[in-house]
C-alpha cells in the first residue's frame, strides 16, 4: 500500500509543538517577529503571504507585511530592507518571490542581513548550507526534510534524484540530502534521457513547474516521490509535476498536491523564525 505523505497533518503537528515554544519565549520577554515584503499584486503571492500571516498569528509569532507597489524602485526596496535589518523587534525578514522585472533579485536578497534571512537565500546562508554548518535553510527543502523525518523515511545511503535546479528548491535540497548522506543526482531541463536517471531514484524529488511530467514509466517500483510542483492542468485543476494517478500505485510513499509540500513550506518558515528569535533570549542577536 502506498503511504500518502500528508503535509497538512504533519505541519499541524509541528506547529502545535512550536506554539508551546513560542508561549515559553513570550513568558521570557521575547516575541518572535517576522517581516514579509510583498511587491506588486501577483494573486498567488498575495495568498501565500496571507497564509504565512495566518500561521504566524495562530502560533503567537508577531508578523506583518510591507506591501509595495509593482512600480517600486530597487533603491526604495533596499532602503526598507535596511530599516528592517536595524529593527530589534524583527527576527526574520523575507521578500516574497518572484519580484518585478526592474528589480534585481540578487541585490535584494543580498541586502537582507544574513542573521535575519529567514528564507536562507543570502549567499552567506547558502555557503553555510553547502559546508554543512548550522544556518537558515530555504523553507521548501527544509520542510521536505521535516516531512521525510516525520514519516521515518531513511535518507542515508539512498539514491536521491532531484528534477529541477532552482535556487529556492533544487539546489538547497541537494545540499540537505548530501548533508544527510544520500547519493544525490541533480537533473534539469537539459538532462539527456531524464527517465534513465529518475528510474534509479529511491527518493525522487520533482520541482519543475511542468504539470504532471513525471509518469509511471519514469519511477522505480517502491520509490518515495516528493512533488514540489503546483501547476494548473488543461482543465484548470491544481496538479503537481507528478502524474499522481499513475505514479501513486507504483510508489511506496508520495506527497499529494495540494496538501503535501506546500503546508510544510510554511511550517518550516515558522520553525526558522522561532530559531532566529531564540538568539535574542541569550543576547546573541544583532
Ligand atoms: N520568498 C519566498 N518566495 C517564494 C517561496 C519561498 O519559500 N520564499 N516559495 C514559493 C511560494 N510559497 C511560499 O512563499 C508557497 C507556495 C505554496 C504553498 C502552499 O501551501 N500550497 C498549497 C496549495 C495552494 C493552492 O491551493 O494554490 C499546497 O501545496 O497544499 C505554500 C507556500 C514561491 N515564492
Ligand atoms: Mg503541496
Amino acid at each position: 500500500m502506498t503511504t500518502i505523505l500528508d503535509g497538512k497533518k504533519t505541519a499541524d503537528a509541528l506547529m502545535t509543538a512550536l506554539t508551546e515554544t513560542v508561549t515559553e519565549m513570550k513568558a521570557r520577554g521575547v516575541t518572535p517577529g517576522l517581516a514579509v515584503i510583498l511587491v506588486g499584486e501577483d494573486p498567488a503571492s498575495a495568498i501565500y503571504v496571507r497564509n504565512k500571516h495566518r500561521r504566524a498569528d495562530k502560533i503567537g509569532i508577531r508578523s506583518f507585511t510591507i506591501a509595495m507597489p509593482a512600480t517600486v524602485s530597487e533603491a526604495d526596496l533596499l532602503a526598507k530592507i535596511a530599516e528592517l535589518n536595524d529593527d530589534p523587534d524583527v527576527d526574520g525578514i523575507l521578500v516574497q518571490l518572484p519580484l518585478p522585472a526592474q528589480i534585481s533579485e540578487a541585490a535584494v536578497l543580498n541586502a537582507i542581513a544574513p542573521e535575519k534571512d529567514v528564507d536562507g537565500f543570502h549567499p552567506v546562508n547558502v555557503g553555510r548550507l553547502w559546508t554543512n554548518e548550522p544556518g537558515v535553510v530555504a523553507s521548501t527543502p527544509f520542510g521536505i526534510m521535516q516531512l521525510l523525518k516525520a514519516y521515518q523515511i531513511p535518507v542515508a545511503g539512498k539514491n536521491a534524484v532531484i528534477v529541477g535546479r532552482s535556487n529556492i528548491v533544487g539546489r538547497p535540497l541537494a545540499a540537505l540530502l548530501l548533508n544527510a548522506s544520500a547519493t544525490v543526482t541533480m537533473t534539469h531541463s537539459q538532462t539527456a534521457d531524464l527517465a534513465a536517471h529518475t528510474r534509479q531514484a529511491d527518493l525522487l524529488f520533482v520541482a519543475t513547474g511542468r504539470p504532471e511530467m513525471i509518469t509511471e514509466d519514469m519511477v522505480k517500483a517502491g520509490a518515495v516521490v516528493v512533488d514540489v510542483g503546483m501547476d494548473r492542468n488543461a482543465a484548470g485543476k491544481l496538479v503537481g509535476d507528478v502524474n499522481f494517478a499513475e505514479v501513486a500505485p507504483r510508489a511506496s510513499a508520495i506527497t499529494p498536491v495540494p496538501g503535501g509540500v506546500g503546508p510544510m513550506t510554511i511550517a518550516a518558515l515558522m520553525m526558522q523564525t522561532v530559531e532566529l528569535a531564540k538568539r535574542r533570549l541569550n543576547g546573541s542577536a544583532k
